[in-house]
């Protein structure tokens, strides 16, 4: 797929890299302000999530533990059903630790909702949310995000780690996907 397919594929760009550079470094000087003297463990939602955590993990001072957990909304194709599933498990103990949720995106609210729930019964000491992008008028669940980098209109979007059919991750910037692509 060369890069004037790609813009085809496109209808608008919704949010540039260079925001999303800004955004991440305003949030990550609120992390570090309310984390001050604590070790922070950012747990990342793979796949979306790698692009996110990758640089706001960067752009923060001292220093953090990164881990990873998959898990799948059964279905494919851009309606989240809310049925989750784990793919794979965090490698760390949770208990007594403050762990940072790092998203690219809140969409109907299901998935960090379970996710929420999850994380809870494992005894952490404190669990907040950290997302790139919010859809206000997707959400069937309310999710409290505590740093937030943009709410965006209830279209499907791709790039900067998200994708429709596992590509467009790579592209740097977030744009909405045409209706063609997926209808
Ligand atoms: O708020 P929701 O409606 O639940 O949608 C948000 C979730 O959907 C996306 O993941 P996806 O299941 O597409 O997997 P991926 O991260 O591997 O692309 C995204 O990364 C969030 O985890
Ligand atoms: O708009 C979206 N784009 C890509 N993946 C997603 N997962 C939930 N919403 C979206």
């Amino acid at each position: 797929m060369d890069s004037r397919e790609i813009e085809a594929d496109l209808t608008e760009v919704l949010v540039t890299e260079q925001q999303i550079r800004d955004k991440l470094a305003e949030l990550a000087r609120r992390i570090e302000a309310d984390y001050e003297g604590r070790d922070l463990l950012l747990v990342g939602v793979l796949k979306g999530a790698v692009m996110v955590m990758a640089d706001l993990a960067r752009e923060l001072r001292p220093h953090v533990t990164m881990d990873w957990m998959a898990v799948s909304s059964y279905g494919m194709g851009t309606a989240s059903s809310g049925v989750v599933k784990i793919l794979k498990d965090l490698d760390s103990d949770l208990s007594g630790r403050d762990v940072l949720i790092v998203e690219d995106i809140i969409d109907s609210g299901l998935t960090l909702s379970w996710l929420l729930g999850n994380l809870a019964s494992r005894g952490a000491a404190s669990i907040e949310i950290c997302a790139l992008l919010r859809k206000p008028d997707a959400a069937k669940v309310e999710i409290d995000v505590k740093y937030l980098g943009f709410d965006i209109p209830n279209q499907f979007v791709v790039g900067y780690g998200l994708d429709y059919a596992e590509r467009y991750r790579n592209l740097r910037d977030v744009a909405i996907l045409a209706p063609h692509v997926y209808s």
